[in-house]
């Protein structure tokens, strides 16, 4: 393969085949990630879109298969090997997985401490501020605990606690999920503007349909144990599976293509 190619794809996931027990999850399952996307991955629920994100992060071993990120394996990688792909990734885990005894800041701060330890507290600190701001919220929301916050809030706490080491690539947990409609557009915009920005390639697992039609460059679909498709949501419409045509088709898939088409007519 050429090289260009190689440097192009960030995330490769090859032969995947992860199981609980008796119970088999993903078999043969293939999925390239490029650089600079925002890929969208979907599926009924169940069908492992937050195992295979474990699987590339390293926190799922496989029972086969292989997994590079910045083409390096990620799988039974030891730890300090690890460190240096890990620095350069974030992860927002559904519902914003703050620790609830530290505020928005001393959130923010713990992956510089643990990647950086020794830095001094005033320069955390500013960094910090600037994380928070750059997700929107309000320099006030860094001396906050996570119970002080609405749920918007804790998602945008999560996401600055996510960009704290300048990653290229960050992993979004259903970001939107608990959002009401205006909060969730708003994290929308939030998280294509910071894409553009920073050039970050994101792998978001999510249920919004909105989301999909608003940011996603690509959208992947687990079914049947494995990626069944992947491409723009033109390309899945063109395809004849039962699951993909529900979903996109049906009443709420309907909805989103109407409030896009609205949203572009806007702009
Ligand atoms: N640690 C675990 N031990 C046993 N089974 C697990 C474990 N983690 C996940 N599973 C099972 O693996 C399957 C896939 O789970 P996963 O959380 O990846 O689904 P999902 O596609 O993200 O679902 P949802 O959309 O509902 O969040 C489920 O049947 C789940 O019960």
């Amino acid at each position: 393969m050429a090289r260009r190619e190689r440097e192009d794809v960030v995330i490769r996931v090859q032969g995947l085949r992860n199981g609980f027990g008796e119970q088999i999850v993903h078999e043969g399952l293939d999925l390239e990630v490029r650089r600079g996307e925002i890929l969208g991955v979907v599926g009924g629920s169940g069908t492992g879109k937050s195992v295979l994100m474990r699987s590339i992060i390293g926190l799922q071993t496989p029972l086969e298969g292989s997994i590079e990120v910045f083409g390096e394996n990620t799988i039974g990688r030891e730890e300090t090997e690890a460190t240096n792909i890990r620095k350069r990734w974030g992860i927002l885990f559904q519902g914003g997985a703050l620790f609830s005894t530290l505020t928005v800041s001393e959130n923010v701060q713990v992956p510089i401490k643990e990647f950086y330890p020794g830095l001094d507290q005033a320069l955390l600190e500013e960094i910090a501020a600037y994380k928070v701001v750059m997700t929107g919220l309000s320099p006030d929301a860094g001396p906050k605990f996570p119970a002080e916050l609405s749920g918007g809030m804790k998602k945008r706490a999560g996401l600055a606690r996510a960009l704290a080491l300048d990653p290229e690539l960050l992993f979004l947990d259903e970001p939107t999920a608990g959002l009401d409609p205006i909060g969730a557009a708003a994290f929308d915009e939030l998280t294509a503007s910071l894409q553009k920005t920073l050039g970050l390639t994101v792998f978001l697992i999510t249920h919004d349909l909105d989301t999909l039609y608003a940011i996603c460059d690509r959208v992947a679909v687990l079914a049947d144990k494995r990626v069944i498709a992947v491409g723009t949501i033109d390309e899945l419409l063109a395809l004849d599976h039962p699951w993909i045509q529900e979903y996109f088709r049906g009443p709420r898939g309907r909805a989103a293509v109407a409030s896009a088409e609205r949203a572009q007519a806007r702009t």
